[in-house]
């Protein structure tokens, strides 16, 4: 409930004057309404159905009055076209309402998109690595459209009401006393209700909770189809999915089943109360038969608002749920953001290295892991424009110095100093922004090779996206593609092999200049000759930009200025890459070892 009204009153401020006249023009719809309503007495009378005595009853004697200045043969057409006005202005507000509404629904969606996209692209990578993807996924899809149809069903709701009391008012002026009546038995089924509102919240808490698990489940299943086909796990996937989807539609047709048993209940009860009201107006309260027909009419308009009632309830309730998995998201967004967007770019400055990375002291332990720290004190420097190697054992924590090298993570303990000036939130935007990274997962849009490339880099020439792709030996299998540069390599750039895909991310790390490159495990996919071409061209950026490496082939970095091995996060040997091959002991003799195919 309490999201909801925090959704509810940004809605306000967002709708603002347009929400205030939606509300102002449901207040003069139902006026006409009711307006249209009493003229029927006059127009009945006046064909004869009705006695003159009607004019006892309120408005319509005055307006009796006024059509007493008119000939006699012109009153009935006056009547008339006053009625045909009554319901053409209705008709024309309800159409501007219509369409007000739905601007006010559909801006309020993109608000709510927004908002949650930047918070989520804000966010720490050490959030993301906490929360499941799909979550975020589920939230912007389904929840959101959740969260914006109870929205509307409560503005709807509101309307409703609004509708509601008006007419009820009128009804007042009419007749306080069948009014009344009719208040006691509405309010009499409002709580004989309450129990398919908190129905309704149940099978709302369900469908999250199946919805999410359909979105985690997919979204799983379609990252690791490769796997699922190449281990036969189809079927094991297919009974997962057909349960699932067997349950939504139970809890599907059991809130359909409950909202059917409130209508039935609802409207035979109206039909019973229907019957006791005229029963008792005519027999108790001796209600004048116009008078009854205008209540009558009234209520029979009102009727279908008090279902509408019921139901906006019914299904606000259900989206209770939604509203909170978007406040609980946006609430873990908010704690986890590093810095407006805006501000940070108007903090990114040019970054250069003029002495090195200093790492001091650092330690990290990664949230809740309990068996112990990733890295433990860990002291190097890495001399600008130099090349640098990390290697060592699965596990030892290369990754995860990476990650704290280039501003993703921040150590626990120690530092990360540049220059001698140490990594901050005021000048680690800037620091990043000179960073390219090359990730053993590397990833590519579903677009063309020009489109994946000119994203880091719009003001790329042709010339530079060319020395890019010759830079990562690129050149030669774009040029062969059917479209060239223009051809679209599908989802994760599937359409490409492994060692293309590398490539082509690497030409799009380069064409950024960066001032310090990282890789990590980024020529893995790579056969022997375009390893070399790569290698040919790092060799040939060296001492013109600070390259970070992390490589398992210790082939790849016999040309680094200096070489670090890690082991259960710690570092035990550094130094050059002759310098350690001729250790005989150690674990870089022993990878090295495993590597030559001779014996440690
Ligand atoms: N998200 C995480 N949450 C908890 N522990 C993690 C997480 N990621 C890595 N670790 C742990 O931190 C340690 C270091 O992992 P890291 O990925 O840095 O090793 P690595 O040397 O890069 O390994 P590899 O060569 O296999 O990629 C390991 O013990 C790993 O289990």
């Amino acid at each position: 409930m309490k999201d909801l009204l925090f959704y509810v009153n940004r809605l306000r401020l967002f709708a603002g004057r347009k929400l205030y006249i939606n509300l102002i023009s449901s207040v003069i719809i139902s006026c006409l309404e009711s307006v249209g309503i009493y003229l029927l007495v006059p127009m009945l009378s006046l064909i004869g159905i009705f006695s003159a005595g009607t004019s006892s009853i309120p408005f319509v004697s005055g307006f009796s009055e006024f059509i007493r200045w008119v000939p006699e043969k012109w009153s009935l057409l006056l009547i008339l076209s006053i009625y045909a006005l009554l319901i053409i202005g209705q008709a024309v507000m309800q159409k501007y309402q219509s369409i007000r509404s739905s601007e006010i629904q559909q801006g309020f969606i993109r608000l709510l998109r927004l908002d949650i996209y930047q918070a989520l692209l804000e966010s720490r990578w050490s959030f993301f690595v906490k929360k499941r993807r799909s979550d975020f996924n589920h939230v912007l899809t389904s929840e959101l459209a959740r969260v914006s149809q109870g929205t509307v069903q409560t503005m709807m709701l509101l309307t409703s009401l609004i509708f509601t009391v008006i007419q009820i008012t009128f009804a007042f002026w009419l007749s306080a006393k069948l009014t009344a009546l009719v208040i006691i038995c509405g309010i009499g089924f409002v709580l004989f209700s309450r129990r398919f509102v908190k129905g309704a919240k149940v099978l709302g808490d369900r469908t999250s909770e199946l919805s999410q698990s359909y979105f985690a489940g997919v979204n799983d299943h379609f990252n690791g189809i490769k796997d699922i086909k190449s281990n036969m796990l189809e079927k094991t996937n297919l009974n997962w999915f057909r349960s699932l989807c067997n349950r939504m539609e139970q809890n599907f047709i059991q809130f359909v089943r409950m909202q059917s048993s409130s209508q039935l209940l609802y409207k035979s009860s109206s039909a019973v109360l229907i019957v006791l009201f005229i029963f008792i107006s005519f027999e108790v309260l001796h209600v004048r038969a116009e008078q009854l027909m205008l209540i009558i009419l009234i209520f029979s308009r009102l009727w279908p608002r008090f279902t509408m009632i019921q139901n906006n309830l019914e299904q606000i309730v259900a989206t209770f749920p939604a509203f909170k998995s978007l406040t609980d998201l946006q609430r873990d967004c908010q704690e986890a953001k590093e810095m407006a967007l805006l501000e940070r770019e108007s903090q990114l400055k040019p970054f250069t290295i003029e002495e090195g990375i200093t790492c001091h002291e650092v330690s990290f332990r990664y949230e809740g892991d309990k068996t112990g720290y990733a890295l433990r004190n860990i002291n190097f420097h890495i001399p600008a424009n130099s090349t640098t190697a990390f290697v060592g054992k699965s596990g030892a924590g290369k990754s995860t110095l990476i990650d704290i090298l280039i501003g993703l993570f921040q150590p626990e303990s120690g530092q990360i100093v540049i220059d001698g000036v140490p990594l901050t939130p005021d000048n680690l935007f800037s620091y990043r922004n000179s960073i390219s990274y090359v990730s053993q997962d590397p990833f590519l849009f579903n677009a063309s090779i020009r489109e994946n490339l000119m994203m880091v880099e719009p003001d790329a020439t042709e010339a530079e996206i060319w020395e890019a792709l010759k830079f990562s030996a690129s050149d030669d299998f774009v040029s062969k593609l059917p479209q060239g540069m223009d051809t679209i390599i599908g989802d994760r750039g599937i359409r490409l092999s492994g060692g293309e895909r590398q490539r082509i991310v690497l030409a799009r790390a380069i064409l950024r200049k960066p001032a310090i490159l990282v890789l990590d495990e980024a020529t893995s996919a790579l056969d022997n000759e375009n390893e070399a071409k790569i290698q040919g061209a790092l060799d040939r950026l060296k001492g013109n930009m600070t390259i970070i490496v992390i490589a398992h082939r210790l082939s790849t970095i016999r040309n680094a200025d200096q070489v670090i091995v890690l082991e259960n996060g710690k570092i035990i040997q550094q130094g050059g890459y002759m310098q350690l091959s001729k250790e005989t002991k150690g674990t870089f003799s022993q990878l090295l070892a495993y590597q030559t195919g001779s014996k440690a």
